[in-house]
């Protein structure tokens, strides 16, 4: 059970056609819509600008901690999924698939036509994605580039609609028995598109079929909102006007709701700077950021910066020190971590010294080997070795207030070296209450209830609204 709510993008009002389907069909899910109207259509662009603003969109979404992302739109599936959803550690879905798969279900001579956006008929992504799946299915596509102005400006209950759209699909007539509605915007049309076509050829309504998609996924991962709870805080943003697209979508959607303007540019800054020169932290952050869709870079990218020394008395000054002076001299967004293993036994040692608990030239082994001589006269019950891993992130900007969160990681110190992953103490330091050591588990698994890990899942409920201009 996830109760977050899933997140929508589209390059304007059009994929509220999926949100409209989402409504009646899993009506317990709760929605953040974003429609980049002010720099709607996307079909003509080129494919690099539309990736660059799907990326925007996905990191607003990933702001608002979304669990699951839907493209509700032709052309950012076409164009960006593939790319996207590999960076990301929700589960993404794009509507060419479920849409080809309905079409090939629905067809009967094997003859199906595609309409959609210059950009995704260009890519041929539902040729291909019918092909994957049926290669000997006749497949004919068009651009139909009137449409989504035509529906955008929300006047399209009326005869000159019908023959603009009666033109646009000539090629089209006598030729399949099913046509793809291969852009968001297009079910608004349907009406018009059904009486040029004829009875009896079926249209397939994308949006509608990735909602069926999204149904099995949210099962599949186990995402699914608790039984019971009627959607109440849908959020609906746009780049453009609020009061025109909230005029737009309570006429699809048929009840009312609160429409924000946002300016999402800000949210394609992707990289962050992370103030360390420790290669393990390093590792680690990137694996965790990239999965929220961020690149990172360390000190090992800027040789000619210094090093920060730590002066502090507590992790958060130390911390402090080392975001606060490397964003100073950068002009960057910076995060740094100021960790270390806290030994009941030694009083909460070597803390904010582990690094150079056993002196100038320390090493991890020499840290490790110096730990167990400290312990060795122990009686080795657990509750006598218990301690925890601490850790503070900062995160430091330009003339901003700095963002500091923490957490910390229970376990207890090993009699002696286990296993070789991670860094550090990682050797020494047995999980909870298990006998592995954090250096006999992934670093997948690491991430994910580690200090490091926990400390950063807090720092990204607030970093994407405090990061953004
Ligand atoms: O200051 P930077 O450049 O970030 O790198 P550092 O290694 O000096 O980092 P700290 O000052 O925060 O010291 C943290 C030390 O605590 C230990 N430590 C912190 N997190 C750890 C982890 O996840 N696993 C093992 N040891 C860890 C390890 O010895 C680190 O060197
Ligand atoms: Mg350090």
């Amino acid at each position: 059970m996830d109760n977050r709510p899933i997140g929508f993008l589209d390059s304007g009002v059009g994929g509220l056609t999926v949100v409209r389907q989402l409504f009646r069909q899993l009506p317990s899910e709760e929605v953040v819509y974003i429609g980049d109207t002010k720099r709607m259509p996307y079909g003509p662009r080129p494919a690099e600008e539309i990736l660059a603003y799907t990326w925007e969109m996905v990191n607003f979404l990933m702001s608002k901690n979304v669990k699951m992302i839907c493209f509700a739109c032709n052309t950012a599936t076409a164009i960006a999924l593939d790319e996207i959803r590999n960076e990301l550690g929700i589960p993404v879905i794009g509507v060419i698939l479920p849409g080809a798969s309905a079409a090939i279900q629905k067809t009967k001579t094997g003859h199906i036509g595609i309409i959609g956006t210059q950009a995704t008929v260009n890519s041929d992504s539902y040729r291909k994605a019918v092909h994957f799946k049926s290669p000997d299915v006749e497949v004919i596509s068009q651009t139909c580039s009137p449409f989504v102005p035509l529906v955008e400006s929300g006047d399209f209950d009326n005869q000159s609609a019908y023959e603009i759209v009666k033109k646009e699909l000539e090629l089209f007539v006598g030729k399949v028995d099913t046509l793809i509605l291969g852009c968001t915007h297009y079910p608004l049309l349907a009406q018009h598109i059904q009486k040029v076509m004829g009875p009896e050829v079926k249209l397939v309504d994308s949006g509608a079929e990735t909602v069926r998609d999204i149904s099995v996924l949210l099962n599949y991962f186990k995402l699914n909102r608790k039984a019971g709870l009627m959607s109440s805080n849908n959020q609906f943003y746009t780049t453009g006007s609020a009061l025109h697209f909230k005029e737009i979508a309570e006429k699809w959607l048929g009840k009312e709701i609160d429409v924000e303007t946002v300016n999402i540019e800000s949210y394609s800054e992707k990289k962050i700077l992370i103030a360390t020169r420790n290669q393990g932290k390093v590792n680690e952050f990137r694996d965790m950021f990239t999965t929220l869709g961020y690149e990172i870079e360390s000190l090992f990218d800027y040789p000619d910066l210094p090093d920060v020394e730590e002066t502090g008395s507590t992790f958060e000054e130390n911390a402090r020190l080392k975001a606060e002076t490397i964003s100073k001299l950068t002009g960057e967004i910076v995060i740094s971590d100021d960790s270390g293993l806290c030994v009941d036994l030694l009083g909460g040692l070597p803390g904010i010294w582990s690094h150079r608990f056993s002196g100038t030239d320390a090493t991890d082994i020499k840290n490790n080997v110096k730990l167990l001589h400290e312990l060795a006269s122990t009686e080795l019950t657990p509750k006598r070795r218990a301690a925890h891993f601490h850790c503070t992130l900062v995160a430091a900007r330009p003339n901003h207030e700095s963002l500091v969160v923490e957490a910390d990681w229970q376990g207890r110190i090993a009699n002696r070296i286990q296993g070789e992953n991670g860094f550090g103490y990682d050797p020494l330091f047995l999980v909870g209450d298990s006998d592995k050591s954090a250096a006999e588990i992934s670093q997948d698994e690491k991430n994910r209830i580690s200090h490091r890990g926990q400390a950063l899942k807090k720092l990204m409920q607030v970093f994407p609204d405090w990061a953004k201009d």
